[in-house]
Protein backbone atom coordinates (compact mmCIF):
# COMPACT_ATOMS: atom_id res chain seq x y z
CA UNK A 1 0.00 0.00 0.00
CA UNK A 2 2.67 2.53 1.35
CA UNK A 3 4.75 1.67 -2.22
CA UNK A 4 1.79 2.41 -4.60
CA UNK A 5 0.97 5.74 -2.24
CA UNK A 6 4.84 6.47 -3.00
CA UNK A 7 4.83 5.28 -6.58
CA UNK A 8 1.87 7.85 -7.50
CA UNK A 9 2.84 10.97 -5.30
CA UNK A 10 6.59 10.84 -5.94
CA UNK A 11 7.56 10.37 -2.32
CA UNK A 12 10.06 7.64 -0.78
CA UNK A 13 7.97 5.22 1.01
CA UNK A 14 9.99 6.25 4.30
CA UNK A 15 8.04 9.86 3.67
CA UNK A 16 4.79 8.21 2.96
CA UNK A 17 5.33 6.55 6.20
CA UNK A 18 6.49 8.99 8.14
CA UNK A 19 3.67 11.40 7.29
CA UNK A 20 1.29 8.06 7.96
CA UNK A 21 3.03 8.16 11.81
CA UNK A 22 2.23 11.99 12.31
CA UNK A 23 -1.19 11.85 10.29
CA UNK A 24 -2.28 8.81 13.19
CA UNK A 25 -0.62 10.84 16.24
CA UNK A 26 -2.32 14.21 15.43
CA UNK A 27 -5.56 12.20 14.99
CA UNK A 28 -5.25 10.16 18.31
CA UNK A 29 -4.10 13.60 19.98
CA UNK A 30 -7.12 15.25 18.45
CA UNK A 31 -9.26 12.36 19.73
CA UNK A 32 -8.04 11.90 23.65
CA UNK A 33 -8.44 15.80 23.35
CA UNK A 34 -12.13 15.70 22.88
CA UNK A 35 -12.07 13.42 25.44
CA UNK A 36 -11.30 15.49 27.94
CA UNK A 37 -14.10 16.20 30.60
CA UNK A 38 -14.60 17.91 33.77
CA UNK A 39 -13.28 16.48 36.74
CA UNK A 40 -14.94 14.26 38.72
CA UNK A 41 -16.81 13.42 35.54
CA UNK A 42 -16.13 10.66 33.10
CA UNK A 43 -15.48 10.26 29.22
CA UNK A 44 -18.48 8.69 27.81
CA UNK A 45 -17.45 5.12 26.37
CA UNK A 46 -17.98 3.69 23.15
CA UNK A 47 -16.35 2.59 19.81
CA UNK A 48 -13.35 4.21 18.21
CA UNK A 49 -14.00 6.34 15.09
CA UNK A 50 -12.47 6.21 12.24
CA UNK A 51 -11.31 9.67 10.24
CA UNK A 52 -14.60 10.85 8.39
CA UNK A 53 -17.00 8.58 8.68
CA UNK A 54 -16.84 8.13 12.51
CA UNK A 55 -18.71 4.47 13.45
CA UNK A 56 -21.04 4.57 10.18
CA UNK A 57 -20.21 1.05 8.94
CA UNK A 58 -20.87 -0.29 12.44
CA UNK A 59 -24.79 1.20 12.45
CA UNK A 60 -25.55 -1.41 9.95
CA UNK A 61 -29.40 -1.61 7.84
CA UNK A 62 -30.42 -1.86 11.60
CA UNK A 63 -29.13 0.68 13.62
CA UNK A 64 -31.30 -0.02 16.79
CA UNK A 65 -30.15 -3.74 16.56
CA UNK A 66 -26.61 -2.86 15.91
CA UNK A 67 -26.80 -0.09 19.34
CA UNK A 68 -28.22 -2.58 21.43
CA UNK A 69 -25.06 -4.91 20.83
CA UNK A 70 -23.54 -1.73 21.34
CA UNK A 71 -25.01 -0.93 24.90
CA UNK A 72 -24.27 -4.53 26.20
CA UNK A 73 -20.40 -3.99 25.82
CA UNK A 74 -20.61 -0.02 26.72
CA UNK A 75 -23.65 0.37 28.63
CA UNK A 76 -26.55 2.62 29.05
CA UNK A 77 -24.67 5.83 27.92
CA UNK A 78 -22.22 5.46 24.92
CA UNK A 79 -20.72 7.23 22.20
CA UNK A 80 -20.95 6.77 18.68
CA UNK A 81 -19.75 9.33 15.87
CA UNK A 82 -21.96 9.33 12.60
CA UNK A 83 -19.70 11.21 10.04
CA UNK A 84 -17.69 13.72 12.16
CA UNK A 85 -20.89 14.27 14.43
CA UNK A 86 -20.63 12.90 17.96
CA UNK A 87 -24.10 11.33 19.52
CA UNK A 88 -25.06 10.13 22.54
CA UNK A 89 -26.88 6.81 22.87
CA UNK A 90 -28.77 6.01 25.78
CA UNK A 91 -30.28 2.53 26.86
CA UNK A 92 -31.71 1.16 29.66
CA UNK A 93 -35.16 2.10 31.24
CA UNK A 94 -33.62 3.33 34.30
CA UNK A 95 -31.17 5.65 32.68
CA UNK A 96 -33.28 7.03 29.93
CA UNK A 97 -36.04 7.97 32.89
CA UNK A 98 -33.34 9.70 34.35
CA UNK A 99 -32.38 11.70 31.14
CA UNK A 100 -36.07 12.25 29.89
CA UNK A 101 -38.00 12.62 32.94
CA UNK A 102 -35.33 13.73 36.40
CA UNK A 103 -33.36 15.62 33.52
CA UNK A 104 -35.97 16.56 31.17
CA UNK A 105 -35.45 20.40 30.93
CA UNK A 106 -31.45 19.36 29.94
CA UNK A 107 -33.03 16.57 26.83
CA UNK A 108 -35.72 18.46 25.65
CA UNK A 109 -33.73 19.73 22.90
CA UNK A 110 -34.11 18.60 19.38
CA UNK A 111 -30.79 19.00 17.13
CA UNK A 112 -30.58 21.07 13.68
CA UNK A 113 -30.38 18.36 11.07
CA UNK A 114 -30.69 18.48 7.55
CA UNK A 115 -33.93 16.54 7.10
CA UNK A 116 -35.91 18.42 9.98
CA UNK A 117 -35.32 21.46 7.99
CA UNK A 118 -37.15 20.11 5.11
CA UNK A 119 -40.45 19.00 6.97
CA UNK A 120 -42.67 21.83 7.28
CA UNK A 121 -40.86 24.49 5.83
CA UNK A 122 -38.48 24.38 8.74
CA UNK A 123 -41.37 25.62 11.08
CA UNK A 124 -42.76 22.41 12.31
CA UNK A 125 -43.79 21.88 16.11
CA UNK A 126 -41.84 18.29 16.25
CA UNK A 127 -38.83 18.56 14.04
CA UNK A 128 -37.50 22.21 14.00
CA UNK A 129 -34.61 22.85 16.54
CA UNK A 130 -37.01 25.29 18.47
CA UNK A 131 -37.22 24.05 22.44
CA UNK A 132 -38.01 27.75 23.60
CA UNK A 133 -40.57 29.54 24.85
CA UNK A 134 -42.04 29.76 21.49
CA UNK A 135 -42.19 25.72 21.20
CA UNK A 136 -43.57 25.20 25.05
CA UNK A 137 -46.27 27.57 23.86
CA UNK A 138 -47.05 25.58 20.48
CA UNK A 139 -47.24 22.52 21.86
CA UNK A 140 -49.45 23.74 25.03
CA UNK A 141 -51.91 24.89 22.03
CA UNK A 142 -52.04 21.62 20.05
CA UNK A 143 -52.27 19.44 23.26
CA UNK A 144 -55.28 21.35 24.29
CA UNK A 145 -56.66 21.44 20.59
CA UNK A 146 -56.43 17.87 20.71
CA UNK A 147 -57.65 17.06 24.66
CA UNK A 148 -60.53 19.29 23.26
CA UNK A 149 -61.98 17.43 20.46
CA UNK A 150 -61.08 14.38 22.63
CA UNK A 151 -63.35 15.20 25.10
CA UNK A 152 -66.28 17.04 22.71
CA UNK A 153 -69.37 15.59 23.13
CA UNK A 154 -71.09 13.66 20.22
CA UNK A 155 -74.01 15.34 18.88
CA UNK A 156 -75.64 11.93 18.20
CA UNK A 157 -74.60 9.37 20.55
CA UNK A 158 -73.63 9.89 24.29
CA UNK A 159 -69.81 9.03 23.43
CA UNK A 160 -67.52 11.52 22.43
CA UNK A 161 -67.08 13.32 18.89
CA UNK A 162 -63.79 11.66 18.22
CA UNK A 163 -65.27 7.63 19.28
CA UNK A 164 -68.09 8.75 16.85
CA UNK A 165 -65.62 9.44 13.92
CA UNK A 166 -63.26 6.56 14.84
CA UNK A 167 -66.17 4.00 15.16
CA UNK A 168 -67.68 4.91 11.64
CA UNK A 169 -64.45 5.09 10.12
CA UNK A 170 -63.76 1.18 11.40
CA UNK A 171 -67.24 0.48 10.46
CA UNK A 172 -66.67 1.74 7.00
CA UNK A 173 -63.22 -0.21 6.48
CA UNK A 174 -64.69 -3.94 7.90
CA UNK A 175 -67.21 -2.92 5.08
CA UNK A 176 -64.77 -2.19 2.50
CA UNK A 177 -62.96 -5.59 3.37
CA UNK A 178 -66.09 -7.39 2.78
CA UNK A 179 -66.42 -5.71 -0.80
CA UNK A 180 -62.75 -7.09 -1.59
CA UNK A 181 -63.54 -10.29 0.06
CA UNK A 182 -66.68 -10.81 -2.36
CA UNK A 183 -64.80 -9.12 -5.48
CA UNK A 184 -61.26 -10.28 -5.59
CA UNK A 185 -60.94 -12.95 -2.07
CA UNK A 186 -58.42 -11.03 -1.20
CA UNK A 187 -56.71 -7.81 -0.51
CA UNK A 188 -53.69 -5.74 1.12
CA UNK A 189 -55.26 -4.40 4.16
CA UNK A 190 -52.14 -1.54 4.44
CA UNK A 191 -53.54 -0.10 1.71
CA UNK A 192 -57.26 0.45 3.13
CA UNK A 193 -56.00 1.10 6.70
CA UNK A 194 -54.10 3.97 5.94
CA UNK A 195 -57.03 5.67 4.13
CA UNK A 196 -59.90 5.48 7.21
CA UNK A 197 -56.82 6.15 9.66
CA UNK A 198 -55.77 8.95 7.53
CA UNK A 199 -59.62 9.80 7.25
CA UNK A 200 -60.44 10.40 11.29
CA UNK A 201 -57.23 12.90 11.86
CA UNK A 202 -58.61 14.87 8.44
CA UNK A 203 -62.02 14.71 10.42
CA UNK A 204 -60.42 16.22 13.64
CA UNK A 205 -58.00 18.39 12.04
CA UNK A 206 -60.05 19.48 9.31
CA UNK A 207 -63.98 18.13 9.44
CA UNK A 208 -63.34 16.28 6.21
CA UNK A 209 -63.22 12.41 4.87
CA UNK A 210 -62.14 11.09 1.98
CA UNK A 211 -63.01 8.14 -0.20
CA UNK A 212 -61.03 5.00 -0.41
CA UNK A 213 -60.70 5.47 -3.98
CA UNK A 214 -60.06 9.21 -4.15
CA UNK A 215 -56.63 9.08 -6.30
CA UNK A 216 -55.29 12.50 -4.85
CA UNK A 217 -55.56 11.46 -1.39
CA UNK A 218 -54.22 7.92 -2.10
CA UNK A 219 -50.98 9.08 -3.31
CA UNK A 220 -50.80 11.53 -0.54
CA UNK A 221 -50.87 8.68 2.00
CA UNK A 222 -49.28 6.44 0.59
CA UNK A 223 -45.80 8.22 0.57
CA UNK A 224 -45.44 8.26 4.69
CA UNK A 225 -43.10 4.91 3.60
CA UNK A 226 -40.73 7.21 2.19
CA UNK A 227 -41.29 9.69 4.85
CA UNK A 228 -40.48 7.55 7.43
CA UNK A 229 -37.57 6.10 5.61
CA UNK A 230 -35.79 9.48 5.57
CA UNK A 231 -36.78 10.62 8.53
CA UNK A 232 -35.08 7.83 10.55
CA UNK A 233 -32.50 7.98 13.20
CA UNK A 234 -29.06 7.97 11.97
CA UNK A 235 -29.77 9.08 8.20
CA UNK A 236 -26.47 9.72 6.96
CA UNK A 237 -27.42 12.62 5.10
CA UNK A 238 -27.61 14.35 8.48
CA UNK A 239 -24.24 13.70 9.66
CA UNK A 240 -21.97 13.62 6.64
CA UNK A 241 -22.83 17.20 4.77
CA UNK A 242 -21.29 15.88 1.41
CA UNK A 243 -24.31 13.51 0.82
CA UNK A 244 -26.78 16.36 0.73
CA UNK A 245 -25.56 17.62 -2.17
CA UNK A 246 -25.20 14.18 -3.66
CA UNK A 247 -27.66 12.44 -5.97
CA UNK A 248 -29.68 10.35 -3.56
CA UNK A 249 -33.27 8.76 -4.62
CA UNK A 250 -34.93 8.71 -1.11
CA UNK A 251 -33.75 12.00 -0.57
CA UNK A 252 -35.33 13.32 -3.29
CA UNK A 253 -38.99 11.48 -2.75
CA UNK A 254 -38.20 13.26 0.66
CA UNK A 255 -38.80 16.52 -0.27
CA UNK A 256 -41.44 15.87 -2.78
CA UNK A 257 -43.24 14.19 -0.16
CA UNK A 258 -42.65 16.96 2.08
CA UNK A 259 -43.74 19.45 -0.35
CA UNK A 260 -46.75 17.32 -0.97
CA UNK A 261 -47.79 17.24 2.80
CA UNK A 262 -47.24 20.63 3.04
CA UNK A 263 -49.34 22.27 0.32
CA UNK A 264 -52.29 19.82 0.75
CA UNK A 265 -52.74 21.15 4.46
CA UNK A 266 -51.91 24.67 3.30
CA UNK A 267 -54.98 24.64 1.02
CA UNK A 268 -57.50 23.25 3.22
CA UNK A 269 -56.05 25.64 6.17
CA UNK A 270 -56.72 28.40 3.03
CA UNK A 271 -60.38 26.95 2.80
CA UNK A 272 -61.40 27.22 6.65
CA UNK A 273 -60.12 30.72 6.18
CA UNK A 274 -62.63 31.58 4.16
CA UNK A 275 -65.32 30.19 5.90
CA UNK A 276 -64.31 30.67 9.16
CA UNK A 277 -67.07 31.65 11.31
CA UNK A 278 -65.93 32.10 15.25
CA UNK A 279 -69.67 31.38 16.99
CA UNK A 280 -69.25 27.48 15.33
CA UNK A 281 -65.61 26.07 15.35
CA UNK A 282 -65.92 22.80 13.83
CA UNK A 283 -62.15 21.06 14.26
CA UNK A 284 -58.87 21.88 14.72
CA UNK A 285 -57.59 23.94 12.29
CA UNK A 286 -60.82 26.38 13.17
CA UNK A 287 -59.57 26.58 16.56
CA UNK A 288 -55.85 27.10 16.00
CA UNK A 289 -57.61 30.08 13.75
CA UNK A 290 -59.57 31.49 15.82
CA UNK A 291 -56.47 31.79 18.38
CA UNK A 292 -54.39 33.33 15.74
CA UNK A 293 -57.00 35.69 15.07
CA UNK A 294 -57.37 36.99 18.43
CA UNK A 295 -54.37 37.06 18.78
CA UNK A 296 -54.11 35.73 22.08
CA UNK A 297 -50.98 35.29 23.96
CA UNK A 298 -49.96 31.97 25.54
CA UNK A 299 -51.30 32.07 28.97
CA UNK A 300 -48.43 30.60 30.56
CA UNK A 301 -45.54 32.51 28.98
CA UNK A 302 -46.39 35.72 27.27
CA UNK A 303 -45.10 34.22 24.00
CA UNK A 304 -46.78 35.98 20.79
CA UNK A 305 -47.09 33.54 17.73
CA UNK A 306 -47.53 33.99 13.96
CA UNK A 307 -50.59 32.44 12.04
CA UNK A 308 -47.93 30.51 10.39
CA UNK A 309 -46.61 29.33 13.45
CA UNK A 310 -49.74 28.47 15.11
CA UNK A 311 -51.65 26.97 11.31
CA UNK A 312 -48.08 24.44 10.80
CA UNK A 313 -49.27 23.19 14.06
CA UNK A 314 -51.90 21.47 11.55
CA UNK A 315 -49.32 20.02 9.28
CA UNK A 316 -47.52 18.31 12.40
CA UNK A 317 -50.82 16.89 13.57
CA UNK A 318 -51.91 15.29 10.23
CA UNK A 319 -48.81 14.28 9.87
CA UNK A 320 -48.32 12.31 13.37
CA UNK A 321 -51.46 11.51 13.14
CA UNK A 322 -51.87 9.02 10.82
CA UNK A 323 -48.78 6.90 9.79
CA UNK A 324 -48.54 6.22 13.50
CA UNK A 325 -51.54 4.49 14.19
CA UNK A 326 -52.03 2.91 10.44
CA UNK A 327 -48.31 1.07 11.35
CA UNK A 328 -49.62 0.22 14.73
CA UNK A 329 -52.71 -1.19 12.70
CA UNK A 330 -50.92 -3.42 10.15
CA UNK A 331 -48.11 -4.74 12.62
CA UNK A 332 -51.82 -5.82 14.55
CA UNK A 333 -52.98 -7.31 11.50
CA UNK A 334 -49.81 -9.21 11.15
CA UNK A 335 -49.11 -10.67 14.77
CA UNK A 336 -52.84 -12.14 14.76
CA UNK A 337 -52.49 -14.44 11.39
CA UNK A 338 -49.28 -15.03 12.04
CA UNK A 339 -50.75 -16.39 15.49
CA UNK A 340 -54.60 -17.95 15.30
CA UNK A 341 -54.73 -19.06 18.32
CA UNK A 342 -54.28 -15.44 19.85
CA UNK A 343 -57.06 -14.49 17.13
CA UNK A 344 -59.34 -16.96 18.44
CA UNK A 345 -58.86 -15.60 22.10
CA UNK A 346 -59.58 -11.94 21.59
CA UNK A 347 -62.39 -12.89 19.48
CA UNK A 348 -64.12 -15.08 22.36
CA UNK A 349 -63.14 -12.32 24.54
CA UNK A 350 -64.98 -9.90 22.71
CA UNK A 351 -68.27 -12.50 22.61
CA UNK A 352 -68.50 -12.89 25.94
CA UNK A 353 -68.18 -9.00 27.11
CA UNK A 354 -69.77 -7.37 24.14
CA UNK A 355 -71.93 -10.44 21.85
CA UNK A 356 -72.78 -9.54 18.26
CA UNK A 357 -75.56 -7.18 18.87
CA UNK A 358 -73.88 -3.58 19.23
CA UNK A 359 -70.58 -2.66 18.55
CA UNK A 360 -67.52 -2.28 20.56
CA UNK A 361 -67.19 0.86 22.78
CA UNK A 362 -64.18 2.92 24.29
CA UNK A 363 -66.11 2.04 27.67
CA UNK A 364 -65.36 -1.78 27.04
CA UNK A 365 -61.86 -1.60 26.85
CA UNK A 366 -61.52 -2.10 31.24
CA UNK A 367 -63.58 -5.32 30.39
CA UNK A 368 -61.19 -6.52 27.95
CA UNK A 369 -58.07 -7.50 29.19
CA UNK A 370 -56.76 -9.63 26.61
CA UNK A 371 -56.66 -7.44 24.08
CA UNK A 372 -55.60 -4.64 25.88
CA UNK A 373 -52.57 -7.19 26.82
CA UNK A 374 -52.17 -8.05 22.91
CA UNK A 375 -52.33 -4.72 21.61
CA UNK A 376 -49.67 -3.89 24.54
CA UNK A 377 -47.12 -6.71 23.46
CA UNK A 378 -48.05 -5.51 19.89
CA UNK A 379 -46.35 -2.40 20.83
CA UNK A 380 -43.83 -3.75 22.50
CA UNK A 381 -42.52 -6.83 20.44
CA UNK A 382 -42.82 -4.77 16.94
CA UNK A 383 -41.34 -1.66 18.67
CA UNK A 384 -42.03 -0.34 15.65
CA UNK A 385 -40.77 3.25 16.24
CA UNK A 386 -37.26 1.78 17.20
CA UNK A 387 -36.20 5.14 18.57
CA UNK A 388 -37.98 8.39 19.71
CA UNK A 389 -37.42 11.31 17.22
CA UNK A 390 -33.98 12.85 17.90
CA UNK A 391 -32.99 15.00 21.29
CA UNK A 392 -30.31 17.12 21.90
CA UNK A 393 -28.78 18.48 25.28
CA UNK A 394 -29.91 22.20 26.31
CA UNK A 395 -26.41 22.66 28.31
CA UNK A 396 -23.24 20.62 29.73
CA UNK A 397 -24.83 17.85 31.92
CA UNK A 398 -23.56 14.68 33.46
CA UNK A 399 -25.14 11.09 33.41
CA UNK A 400 -24.74 8.11 35.34
CA UNK A 401 -21.39 9.96 35.97
CA UNK A 402 -20.62 10.77 32.35
CA UNK A 403 -20.02 14.22 30.93
CA UNK A 404 -22.77 15.36 28.87
CA UNK A 405 -21.86 18.37 26.63
CA UNK A 406 -24.40 21.06 25.48
CA UNK A 407 -25.68 20.19 22.34
CA UNK A 408 -25.08 16.81 21.82
CA UNK A 409 -27.61 14.81 19.57
CA UNK A 410 -29.01 11.90 21.60
CA UNK A 411 -30.47 8.99 20.45
CA UNK A 412 -33.08 6.83 22.58
CA UNK A 413 -33.47 3.30 21.93
CA UNK A 414 -36.37 2.21 22.87
CA UNK A 415 -36.31 -1.26 20.97
CA UNK A 416 -33.65 -1.93 23.11
CA UNK A 417 -35.76 -1.32 26.20
CA UNK A 418 -38.86 -3.07 24.77
CA UNK A 419 -36.42 -6.48 24.35
CA UNK A 420 -34.18 -5.95 27.59
CA UNK A 421 -33.83 -9.31 29.23
CA UNK A 422 -33.47 -7.66 32.77
CA UNK A 423 -37.48 -6.45 32.08
CA UNK A 424 -38.68 -9.63 30.12
CA UNK A 425 -38.61 -13.17 30.17
CA UNK A 426 -38.60 -14.63 26.67
CA UNK A 427 -38.55 -10.85 25.04
CA UNK A 428 -38.66 -12.00 21.74
CA UNK A 429 -41.16 -14.70 22.52
CA UNK A 430 -44.36 -13.22 21.03
CA UNK A 431 -46.84 -13.73 24.41
CA UNK A 432 -49.45 -11.04 25.39
CA UNK A 433 -49.90 -13.02 28.50
CA UNK A 434 -47.00 -11.11 30.03
CA UNK A 435 -49.62 -8.37 30.89
CA UNK A 436 -51.77 -10.22 32.51
CA UNK A 437 -52.03 -10.61 36.48
CA UNK A 438 -52.02 -14.22 37.47
CA UNK A 439 -55.55 -13.89 37.91
CA UNK A 440 -55.82 -13.69 33.90
CA UNK A 441 -58.71 -11.24 34.68
CA UNK A 442 -56.53 -7.89 34.58
CA UNK A 443 -53.74 -5.62 33.11
CA UNK A 444 -50.47 -5.58 35.47
CA UNK A 445 -50.01 -2.03 35.69
CA UNK A 446 -46.20 -2.34 36.67
CA UNK A 447 -45.71 -4.33 33.48
CA UNK A 448 -47.31 -1.50 31.29
CA UNK A 449 -44.83 0.86 32.36
CA UNK A 450 -42.04 -1.04 31.04
CA UNK A 451 -43.11 -0.44 27.31
CA UNK A 452 -41.12 2.09 25.67
CA UNK A 453 -43.01 3.08 22.78
CA UNK A 454 -44.45 7.26 23.03
CA UNK A 455 -41.39 8.69 24.39
CA UNK A 456 -41.07 9.83 27.98
CA UNK A 457 -40.74 13.14 29.59
CA UNK A 458 -41.28 16.81 28.22
CA UNK A 459 -41.11 15.83 24.27
CA UNK A 460 -43.87 12.92 24.94
CA UNK A 461 -46.30 12.16 22.18
CA UNK A 462 -49.33 14.54 22.68
CA UNK A 463 -51.38 12.00 20.59
CA UNK A 464 -51.05 8.96 22.87
CA UNK A 465 -54.46 9.16 24.16
CA UNK A 466 -55.99 9.01 20.65
CA UNK A 467 -53.70 6.97 19.16
CA UNK A 468 -54.73 4.18 22.04
CA UNK A 469 -58.13 4.81 21.81
CA UNK A 470 -57.80 4.54 17.66
CA UNK A 471 -55.90 1.23 17.52
CA UNK A 472 -58.35 -0.38 20.30
CA UNK A 473 -61.16 0.77 18.44
CA UNK A 474 -60.17 -0.40 14.59
CA UNK A 475 -59.09 -3.28 16.33
CA UNK A 476 -61.90 -4.31 17.81
CA UNK A 477 -64.00 -3.23 15.55
CA UNK A 478 -62.79 -5.69 13.05
CA UNK A 479 -62.11 -8.22 15.16
CA UNK A 480 -65.60 -8.38 16.16
CA UNK A 481 -66.78 -9.05 12.30
CA UNK A 482 -63.79 -10.60 10.71
CA UNK A 483 -61.15 -13.60 10.80
CA UNK A 484 -58.46 -12.67 9.30
CA UNK A 485 -55.68 -15.30 7.57
CA UNK A 486 -53.06 -15.11 4.83
CA UNK A 487 -52.72 -18.28 1.90
CA UNK A 488 -49.58 -18.95 2.46
CA UNK A 489 -48.95 -18.53 6.80
CA UNK A 490 -45.10 -20.20 5.92
CA UNK A 491 -44.47 -17.46 3.72
CA UNK A 492 -45.05 -14.68 6.23
CA UNK A 493 -42.24 -11.80 6.73
CA UNK A 494 -42.49 -9.99 9.45
CA UNK A 495 -39.33 -8.44 9.82
CA UNK A 496 -39.32 -5.22 10.35
CA UNK A 497 -37.94 -2.61 7.23
CA UNK A 498 -35.54 0.48 9.52
CA UNK A 499 -37.21 3.59 9.30
CA UNK A 500 -38.76 6.33 11.47
CA UNK A 501 -41.68 4.14 12.06
CA UNK A 502 -40.78 0.14 10.97
CA UNK A 503 -42.93 -1.06 8.32
CA UNK A 504 -43.13 -4.89 7.16
CA UNK A 505 -43.22 -6.05 3.77
CA UNK A 506 -47.00 -6.48 2.31
CA UNK A 507 -48.98 -9.60 2.33
CA UNK A 508 -51.96 -9.85 0.74
CA UNK A 509 -54.79 -11.14 3.33
CA UNK A 510 -58.38 -13.10 3.24
CA UNK A 511 -61.19 -12.48 5.70
CA UNK A 512 -63.94 -14.39 6.84
CA UNK A 513 -67.34 -12.30 7.73
CA UNK A 514 -67.47 -14.30 11.55
CA UNK A 515 -71.31 -14.10 11.43
CA UNK A 516 -73.57 -12.00 9.50
CA UNK A 517 -73.46 -7.99 8.65
CA UNK A 518 -75.99 -6.29 11.15
CA UNK A 519 -77.23 -2.61 9.98
CA UNK A 520 -74.63 0.07 11.44
CA UNK A 521 -75.88 1.51 15.00
C1 LIG B 1 -49.73 4.64 18.14
C2 LIG B 1 -49.64 5.89 17.92
C3 LIG B 1 -48.47 6.80 18.23
C4 LIG B 1 -47.20 6.51 18.66
C5 LIG B 1 -46.60 5.13 18.95
C6 LIG B 1 -46.50 7.77 18.81
C7 LIG B 1 -45.18 7.90 19.25
C8 LIG B 1 -44.50 9.11 19.35
C9 LIG B 1 -43.10 9.24 19.71
C10 LIG B 1 -42.14 8.11 20.04
C11 LIG B 1 -42.81 10.57 19.69
C12 LIG B 1 -41.43 11.19 19.94
C13 LIG B 1 -41.17 11.42 21.39
C14 LIG B 1 -39.78 12.01 21.60
O1 LIG B 1 -39.22 12.64 20.72
O2 LIG B 1 -39.22 11.77 22.68
C15 LIG B 1 -44.01 11.29 19.32
C16 LIG B 1 -44.09 12.66 19.21
C17 LIG B 1 -45.22 13.33 18.80
N1 LIG B 1 -46.46 12.78 18.51
FE1 LIG B 1 -46.92 10.80 18.58
N2 LIG B 1 -47.35 8.78 18.46
C18 LIG B 1 -48.56 8.25 18.11
C19 LIG B 1 -49.69 8.93 17.73
C20 LIG B 1 -49.80 10.30 17.63
C21 LIG B 1 -51.02 11.01 17.26
C22 LIG B 1 -52.36 10.35 16.97
C23 LIG B 1 -50.71 12.35 17.25
C24 LIG B 1 -51.58 13.54 16.95
C25 LIG B 1 -52.83 13.54 16.64
C26 LIG B 1 -49.30 12.48 17.62
C27 LIG B 1 -48.62 13.66 17.73
C28 LIG B 1 -47.30 13.79 18.11
C29 LIG B 1 -46.59 15.07 18.16
C30 LIG B 1 -47.15 16.44 17.78
C31 LIG B 1 -45.28 14.78 18.61
C32 LIG B 1 -44.14 15.76 18.81
C33 LIG B 1 -44.08 16.27 20.23
C34 LIG B 1 -42.94 17.26 20.44
O3 LIG B 1 -41.93 17.24 19.73
O4 LIG B 1 -43.06 18.06 21.38
N3 LIG B 1 -48.79 11.21 17.84
N4 LIG B 1 -45.03 10.38 19.12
Amino acid sequence: MISLISYFSGLSATEVLLASVVFSVVYLILKSYRKRVPSGTKPMPGPFPLPLIGNLLSLSKNPHLSLTKMSESYGDVLQIQIGTKPVLVLSGLETIRQALLKQGDVFLGRPDLFTFRLIGDGQSLTFSPDSGEVWKARRRLAHNALKTFATAPSFTSNTSLVEEHISKEAEYLVRKFQQLIEEKGEFDPYRYIVVSVANVICAMCFGTRYNHDDQNFLDLVNLTDEFGAAAASGNPADFIPILQYLPNQTMKKFVEVNKKFTSFTQNIVHQHYKTYDKNFVRDITDSLIQHSQEKKMDENSNVQLSDQKIINIVNDLFGAGFDTITTALSWSLMYLVANPKIQEKIQAELDQVIGRERRPKLSDRSQLPYTEAFILEMFRHSSFLPFTIPHCTTTDTVLNGYFIPKGICVMVNQWQVNHDPKLWKDPFKFSPERFLNQDGLSINKNEIEKVLIFGLGKRRCIGEAIGRTEVFLFLTTMLQQLQFSIQDAEKLDMSPLYGLTMKHKRHLFTAKLRFPMMATQ
